[in-house]
């Protein structure tokens, strides 16, 4: 599902490598198919998702998705209507949002190179600011007042921090920073704070420290390898995560996975960024983001070996200066993806002699 803007570029980019690889291996086959719901069929329909649109998806094992966001489309509508439409109802309450500095490619900080900065983020993507708990009233006069409750639930909470500090336990550095502003917000942020200090004894092998939100943004920038896993709310992730992009180079390459551990719904996978109305249509966006998005589900989908090799050939993509402009390179969508798939298929070649 591309939905809108250069989502359908990066989209239809992703399954072209995937069924590269796909066939390419001959170890497993994939078997897409395509919803093309989108702010078009919104003000076609007045719906982002027709009447048993959502059954009709949970068939399915994973989701790849691209972006919604329409210029004439208020943006809290696009968002509500699919993504979190979608999101919301699956429990896709673990958001997985791994940075680093690709190979070839430049951090705008001046002394982190790739390896510097590796980190992942979870976020938080079930409640919080996004919580859909609030309202307007008196509209239109002096005294119009608009709330946006942010919820927070022990359950919610305390699934999403012994997640952080399960993916934390996986990874070399077994660190897990836990960001909060539980100096301003004292209830919700100050549930986080305890039951991260609750679960900080399940898991002694994990060093955990945290963070006020303001202060972690200058660590991010100032002491990007104190870093590795990082638990946040749904909105501070979400900052947090777009900064942690640029500062690997380019919103352009990261990824998101939207999972339910529980494995109940289909987990959804799409590049972190949204819909680029500025450089919709013209063949420049980059699609590492979403392939990146696709190794993460195939990762899920237990094609381990696969995730790792499509990984390889990204890299070494990038690595031999074939890149969007976002990453100071010349070549456009259709170009790095067709590098893509030839590193691919040649990877197959090369294993064979
Ligand atoms: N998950 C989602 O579907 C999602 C995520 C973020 C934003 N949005 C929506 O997208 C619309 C636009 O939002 P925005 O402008 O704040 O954020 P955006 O991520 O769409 O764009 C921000 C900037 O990054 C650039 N950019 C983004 N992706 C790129 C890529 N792959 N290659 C090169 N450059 C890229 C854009 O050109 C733009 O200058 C809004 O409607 C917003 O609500 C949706
Ligand atoms: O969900 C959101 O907050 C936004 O659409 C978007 O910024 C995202 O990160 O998915
Ligand atoms: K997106
Ligand atoms: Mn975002």
């Amino acid at each position: 599902m591309g939905a809108d803007g250069i989502g359908p570029e990066v989209v239809s980019a992703a399954v072209k490598v995937l069924q590269t690889l796909a066939s390419s291996s001959g170890t497993f086959s994939l078997n897409f198919t395509d919803y093309d719901w989108s702010s078009e069929t919104y003000k076609r329909t007045g719906k982002y998702i027709p009447d048993g649109g959502l059954e009709s998806l949970k068939q399915h094992d994973a989701i790849l998705f691209g972006a919604v966001g329409a210029p004439d489309v208020p943006d809290h509508i696009s968002l509500w209507g699919l993504r979190l439409a979608i999101c919301q109802p699956f429990q896709q309450y673990a958001n997985v949002r791994p940075t680093r500095i690709l190979p070839g490619t430049s951090s705008p900080l001046r002394n982190a190179k790739t390896g510097d900065l590796d980190w992942v983020i979870i976020r938080e993507n079930s409640e919080g600011e996004y919580a859909g708990q609030g309202g307007r009233s008196h509209r239109g006069e002096k005294w119009e007042t608009a709330t946006e409750v942010a919820i927070f639930t022990r359950h919610a909470v305390e699934r999403i921090i012994r997640f952080a500090f399960e993916i934390a336990q996986q990874r070399p550095k077994k660190h897990l920073t836990v960001v909060t502003k539980s100096n301003a917000q004292r209830n919700g942020m100050v549930l986080w704070d305890e039951v991260a200090a609750e679960l900080s004894k399940e898991f002694p092998d994990v060093k955990m420290d945290k963070m006020l939100v303001d202060a972690m943004t200058c660590r991010m920038v100032l002491q990007p390898e104190s870093l590795d896993t990082i638990v946040a709310t749904n909105l501070h992730a979400d900052i947090l995560s777009d900064l942690a992009a640029a500062l690997a180079g380019s919103i352009g390459i990261a990824p998101t996975s939207n999972l339910d551990p529980t494995r109940r719904h289909p987990s959804m996978f799409e590049p972190i960024h949204g819909s680029a109305f500025d450089i919709t249509g013209k063949g420049v966006a980059n699609p590492v983001g979403t392939f990146w998005s696709a190794a993460e589900m195939l990762k899920w989908l237990g094609e381990e070996d696969a995730a790792q090799r499509l990984m390889q050939c990204v890299e070494a993509v990038t690595e031999r200066g074939v890149r969007t402009k976002d990453l100071h390179g010349s070549a456009g969508t259709v170009e790095v993806t067709d590098a893509v798939c030839e590193e691919i298929r040649s990877s197959f070649v090369k294993k064979l002699s």
